[in-house]
């Protein structure tokens, strides 16, 4: 059998004594989008950037296509793996076409310009993230939520194997969170593996072939969204009691009641 796209087992990380990821395992093959959710302060963006190399977990391993990560060599590791981050923060004052243009760079080489794969692979990204009509605008002028389709268009302009993104419907008016999750499914359709954090567990159950449950730092449940979506679970890890409403075969999940204390604190 192949080795997973990405692979990261028994991964425990503490900070100053306190535990934040306890043996978190996961795995994203060729093709599909796996939800990664989780309470506030579950360990979701450490897992990611462990996932992404970014952070180095205390013990354990993250393998890409079966090898280590930490042994892929960077430049290929940028073709490969976009990490889209958390934070829509940017400091630089440039175009957005030049923002996207940078998803590109892993691609180029000191002795060759941009060519036409180029320019293909950044108009695509800013059309699918519906922001091309936004080229000429300065990053730093945008909305937060024009912002964030910006960076997820630099992260697609990678045109990598493998997408890591944090939150990235964080912020979006309805519109925009479906038009980003149907990037992210068409993604998949195209053979890239997605893991994506997500709030919203209705988008979650829509589009993620599989979801990943993280509860104070390990993994409570791994598997297809109506296996882990289940109410005694989301009760016992989120501390709040889902309505779910079903419609057409799909169920939307609406946060109800409180049913105590913070479950991560
Ligand atoms: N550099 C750090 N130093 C100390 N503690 C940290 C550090 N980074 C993260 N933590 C803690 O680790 C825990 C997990 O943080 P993480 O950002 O991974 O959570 P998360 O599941 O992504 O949460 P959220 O849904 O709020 O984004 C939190 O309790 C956080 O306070």
């Amino acid at each position: 059998m192949s080795a997973p796209l990405l692979e990261g087992r028994g991964l425990r990380l503490s900070y100053s004594g306190r535990t934040v990821l306890a043996e978190a395992g996961v795995t994203l093959g060729h093709g599909e989008l796996v939800g990664l959710i989780g309470p506030n302060g579950a360990g979701k963006t450490t897992l990611l950037k462990c996932l992404a190399g970014l952070l180095r977990a205390d013990a354990g391993t993250v393998t890409l296509d079966g090898a280590a990560l930490d042994r892929v060599p960077p430049r290929l590791l940028a073709r490969r793996l976009a990490y889209l981050a958390q934070s829509t923060a940017v400091h630089w004052p440039l175009t957005v076409e030049r923002v996207v243009a940078l998803g590109r760079l892993p691609h180029l080489d000191p002795w060759r310009a941009p060519g036409a794969a180029d320019a293909t692979a950044i108009e695509r990204a800013l059309a699918q993230c519906g922001v091309a009509h936004l080229r000429e605008r300065v990053v730093t002028t945008l909305s937060g939520g024009e912002r964030a389709r910006v960076l997820l268009a630099r992260a697609l302009a990678v045109e990598p194997d493998l997408l890591l993104a944090d939150e990235p419907v964080a912020g979006l008016d309805p519109y925009h969170q479906l038009q980003v999750m149907e990037v992210l499914r068409q993604g998949s359709t195209q053979g890239m593996g997605t893991l994506v954090v997500l709030h919203d567990l209705t988008l979650a159950a829509r589009y993620c072939d599989r979801v990943v449950l993280l509860s104070r730092g390990g993994v409570a449940a791994d598997g297809p969204p109506a296996e882990v979506l289940r109410p005694a679970l989301l009760e016992a890890v989120y501390g709040v009691r889902m309505l779910t409403l079903e419609a057409g075969g799909a169920v939307a999940y609406v946060p109800w009641e409180r049913l105590g204390r913070d479950p991560e604190s």
